[in-house]
């Protein structure tokens, strides 16, 4: 099939090159020539494991192609993807400012009936105003079917995740619709959902409510824990084993971040407060992952009062590990604090290190080498769980610091290692390590 794919953000560029790799010939569009033009050359805008070769593959094929001129992606165009960004409105509600944009753009430059596919999370009642400003501005009296397919793919895994996912839901006004969306992801080899639009909306802001509810759920048993003395690792290990809960989103640590469960959870909540519906639970859930962004602090202050002038080395600035997407990341949360508190701080990310420059500014100091943060360094802060902190051997602690004092957002190290290699250790939900506690 012809397809266009409208923005090559994450969801765009992965959504492009996948529906390429089964065969179709795909055109990508996206408004910004940079991005275009590295694509074009075969160099991923993103870090995203497997992807590189991916490109490079169909492009050489000649199945993808990317372009900046919406006219040349859409004029003959059977299938239209949009995945534009939707970002957070000051008030919490989904913007759906780029969406309308893509919509005109597609108006503007279709030459026959085409089906519009909407994979951007949009609030609920989204693709029928899309598909009413897309039918009100066509020339020729063209007329478009809309879709609603979401996407589901994490940051890091994004390639496999396309490839091996659980499901795909497809909601369509129409049988005929269906039909050829399904046929057309087939290849993908998942569980295919057809359903109305309305539940193909709700279902994508349901699914990233559910998850963040969990992870909120685990830290506040992981609190608990720390005020019983429990270890929540085994908690969750215990829960997990039972099918109903599963071990899945059950890991405690310092909040979730990310591109996705922020902004669709308050976007939630305020479609919730439209309908008249207060989503107590969900803001619940919010205010617990606010507060559990800086917890740490709690335990910083009480360790050592002021950290006026202490070298302070935050390892990890990616909201998660093989990504070097910064949104929302608890990184950004701790930094501007700590510096606030007098801190000297030196971050550590392996690959995050020129995004975050460009929105933190140099006031702090940054380095690709975890040896580097660590030097001479009178505490540290793991927010990242890339394998180079899981993996590193605890001895580096002692002999790079001034003191091993270690405050981890999650939990990396088994308790035994920490005490084997004497570390300072504050972790969450499971009893801290301190030296009159080692013992
Ligand atoms: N990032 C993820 O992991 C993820 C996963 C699932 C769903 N989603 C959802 O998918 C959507 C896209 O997310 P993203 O992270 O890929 O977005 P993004 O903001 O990273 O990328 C969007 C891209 O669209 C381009 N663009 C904007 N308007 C355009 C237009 N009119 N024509 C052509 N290009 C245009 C931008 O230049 C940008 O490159 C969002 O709704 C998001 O919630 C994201
Ligand atoms: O047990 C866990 C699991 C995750 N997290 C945190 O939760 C955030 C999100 O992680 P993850 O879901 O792996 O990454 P995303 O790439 O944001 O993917 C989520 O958001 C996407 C955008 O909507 C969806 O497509 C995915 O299905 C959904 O998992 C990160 O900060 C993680 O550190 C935890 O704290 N504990």
């Amino acid at each position: 099939m012809k397809i266009a794919v409208i923005g090559t953000g994450y969801v765009g560029l992965v959504t492009g090159v996948a529906l390429s790799e089964i065969g179709n010939r795909v055109t990508c569009i996206d408004v910004d020539p940079s991005k275009v033009e590295k694509l074009s050359n075969g160099i991923p805008t993103i870090y995203e494991p497997g992807l590189e070769e991916l490109i490079r593959k169909n492009l050489e094929s000649g199945n993808l192609s990317f372009t900046a001129k919406h006219q040349e992606g859409l004029s003959d165009a059977e299938v239209v993807y949009i995945a534009v960004g939707t970002p957070q409105r000051p008030d919490g509600a989904a913007n759906l400012d780029y969406v309308e944009q893509a919509a005109r753009d597609i108006a503007a430059n279709i030459t026959r009936n085409v089906i519009v596919v909407i994979k951007s999370t949009v609030p609920v009642g989204t693709n029928f105003h899309i598909k009413d400003l897309i039918n009100k501005n066509t020339k020729n009296g063209i007329q478009i079917k809309i879709a609603s397919n979401p996407e589901f793919l994490r940051e890091g895994s994004a390639v496999k995740d396309t490839f091996h996912g659980d499901r795909i839901v497809i909601g369509t006004e129409d049988e005929q619709t269906a039909d050829i969306l399904a046929e057309l992801n087939q290849p993908f080899g998942a569980p295919i959902v057809t359903t109305d639009i309305s539940s193909a909306e709700m279902i994508k802001y349901s699914s990233n409510a559910f998850l963040a509810t969990k992870i909120s759920f685990i830290n506040e048993i992981a609190n608990l824990c720390e005020a019983m003395g429990a270890n929540v690792e085994e908690v969750a290990k215990g829960m997990g084993l039972d099918h109903r809960i599963g071990p899945d989103f059950l890991k405690a640590g310092i909040g979730y971040g990310g591109s996705c469960f922020p902004k669709d959870t308050n976007a939630l909540v305020q479609l919730a407060g439209n309908a008249n519906h207060d989503f107590n639970l969900l803001k619940s859930v919010i205010e617990v992952n606010n507060h559990q962004q800086v917890l740490l602090l709690n335990k910083i202050e009480s360790r050592f009062g002021s950290i006026q002038g202490k070298r302070v080395a935050v390892l990890g600035l990616a909201f998660k590990p093989n990504t070097d997407d910064l949104r929302e990341s608890p990184a950004f949360v701790m930094i501007p604090k700590l510096c606030a508190m007098g801190a000297d701080v030196i971050a550590y990310d392996p690959i995050a290190v020129s995004n975050a420059k460009r929105q933190l500014g140099t006031d702090i100091d940054y380095t690709e080498d975890l040896h580097e943060a660590l030097n001479n360094a009178d505490f540290a802060i793991i927010i990242t769980d890339w394998p180079s902190v899981k993996n590193a051997d605890l001895a580096i602690f002692n002999t790079l610091m001034k003191e091993p004092v270690v405050f981890d957002g999650r939990n990396c190290y088994a308790l035994d290692k920490v005490k084997q290699a004497t570390l300072e250790y504050y972790s969450i939900g499971r009893p801290d390590q301190a030296p009159e506690l080692i013992g």
